[in-house]
């Protein structure tokens, strides 16, 4: 086990903070984890307290930090990796956010984007960004903050207010305020970032009303991002790999290349398929997005984006109760066969790609007498499944048929959720050994800044394929099975409230 040059990479997902300490060899050497509350103030709004998205992280660094110290470990770097789109704005002064943090899956804005697509400026943003005008990314949820919050605006206008997604709320703190910075997978999750021009687009700014004083800088994925405080970590050390969660994932799984495609499975999924220096144009309501840029070169990716995947098994335990823990379902959907005829969309937040209908609420279809907590458990998982297969048609329509789909994310730990995922997507499915795809992949960018590694070529096969899944499903009960999720998508999207 290599002790010298470890990276501490720090993982602030929608449900959870964690930090692990990885050694230059990928070893995670310490590893500390901790929930925090979710706030549904009102029907499609998601909000975080800023204070327990601090709180958690700082918890968890200082304890992964502790452990993996006590084994002898060298921590020379950070790498920050989160959650996207959740949006925070905060006083410069005192670093308090004026508001809760409005989290990626909050739909209050879906009117205002809405007026925004009326008055057709769609394509616009399209093609600057990659992106949909969708409640989803960060631009509308400043302009609400600034709109509902006393004094918000004129204070931005100042220059007193800050805005960033959590990664940059993270820096600033950790740096002691010294650094408002984020970085360019991050940026691109705005609606505000040109990601062909590589800068905050001020046309954009003005269409979301968002004063340029607010925004931070964007870098690189492997780069200066200042030092996090001794006085919060016992030591200082350099913050030198940022990238939001899902490019981190994609990063961390060594999809360097072309063609190479990756899919999370943790709060929501997302797939990403690199697509080289070239923004490729998806004419199937896929996203165009930065997949990083490092030592000067840009990588973009198409990406699909499901809300609800690990969520739907969240609500079963925490919403309805009907399980204690997650890994129930695996047993709970192992009891029933394929014709047990329920099917969950679990449209809980709108439906996202390809679909994209943010008033969408979940259904549930198929109820009999004998439905059970088995039923229901096992429809969640399979919804995962067939919006995969939803995503992968579309890209598909667009041209890119992958034959392997390389899977990581809290969920992929359920081996019922991997093979179902191979049987409906009829292609095979790799679980890599190191599922902390996320985390690794900022310690990989963090390792490059600091010269661990010459270049993503030197990370290439590190992370070795643990299991390979491969589908042994009939191609007739696939359509049967596929069909039923069809026509529960198209009743629930017919359905409104
Ligand atoms: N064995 C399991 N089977 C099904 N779902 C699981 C299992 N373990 C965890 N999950 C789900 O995975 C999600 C956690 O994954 P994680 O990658 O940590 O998410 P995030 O980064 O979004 O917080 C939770 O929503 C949880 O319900
Ligand atoms: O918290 P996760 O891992 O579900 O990721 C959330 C995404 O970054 C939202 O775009």
């Amino acid at each position: 086990m290599n002790l010298e040059n470890c990276i501490l990479a720090i993982d602030q997902g929608t449900t959870s903070s964690r930090a692990m300490v990885f050694g230059t060899d990928s070893q995670i050497i310490a590893m500390a984890q901790q929930e925090f509350p979710q706030h549904y103030p009102n029907d499609g709004w998601v909000e975080h307290d800023p204070e327990d998205i601090w709180q958690s992280t700082l918890t968890v660094c200082q304890q992964a930090l502790a452990e993996a110290e006590a084994k002898g470990a060298r921590v020379v770097g950070i790498g920050v990796t989160n959650q996207r789109e959740t949006t925070v704005v905060w006083d410069r002064k005192t670093g308090k956010a004026i508001y809760n943090a409005i989290v990626w899956q909050d739909r209050r804005t879906a009117n205002d984007c809405l007026a925004l697509q009326q008055a057709g400026h769609s394509q616009q943003v399209r093609s600057k960004t990659g992106l949909l005008l969708d409640p989803y990314f960060s631009a509308s949820k400043i302009n609400w903050i600034l709109n509902h919050v006393e004094g918000a605006r004129q204070r931005a206008q100042n220059g007193d207010l800050a805005f960033g997604t959590v990664d940059s709320f993270l820096i600033w703190r950790l740096t002691g305020g010294a650094v408002h910075a984020t970085d360019i997978t991050n940026a691109s999750r705005t609606n505000l970032y040109n990601i062909h021009q590589q800068q905050w687009d001020p046309e954009l700014c003005e269409l979301f009303e968002v004063p340029a004083p607010l925004l931070p800088l964007v870098k690189e994925c492997a780069d200066d991002y200042g030092h996090a405080l001794a006085s919060l970590l016992g030591k200082s050390i350099p913050i030198c790999g940022v990238a939001g969660d899902q490019q981190a994932a994609a990063f961390g799984q060594c999809c360097f290349d072309p063609g190479s495609i990756k899919s999370t499975y943790g709060t929501g999924c997302f797939v990403l398929l690199n697509t080289g220096d070239k923004a490729v144009d998806s004419a199937n309501q896929l996203l165009t997005t930065v997949a990083y840029k490092v030592q000067g070169k840009i990588h973009y990716a198409l990406e699909g984006s499901i809300f609800v995947a690990g969520a739907a098994v969240q609500w079963l335990r925490d919403g309805i109760h009907i399980i204690e823990d997650a890994t129930q379902t695996e047993s709970l959907a192992t009891s029933l066969d394929y014709e047990h005829g329920v099917y969950l969309v679990p449209a809980f937040a709108g439906l996202g790609a390809p679909y994209w209908d943010p008033e969408a609420r979940g259904a549930i279809f198929g109820l009999t007498r004998g439905t059970t907590n088995a039923h229901l458990s096992r429809a969640a998982l399979e919804s995962v499944a067939y919006q995969t297969s939803d995503l992968l048609k579309a890209m598909a329509d667009d041209g890119v048929t992958p034959n392997v789909l390389n899977v990581d994310g809290g969920m992929v730990a359920n081996n019922w959720v991997c093979q179902f995922l191979t049987d409906v997507l009829d292609i095979k499915v790799q679980r890599p050994q190191i599922m902390e795809t996320t985390a690794l992949g900022v310690a990989y960018l963090s390792g490059l800044y600091l010269g661990l590694y010459e270049n993503t070529e030197a990370l290439t096969n590190k992370n070795k394929i643990d299991t390979t899944f491969e589908s042994t499903m009939s191609a007739d009960l696939r359509n049967k099975l596929l069909c039923g999720w069809k026509t529960a998508v198209e009743c629930t999207l017919g359905f409104k409230r």
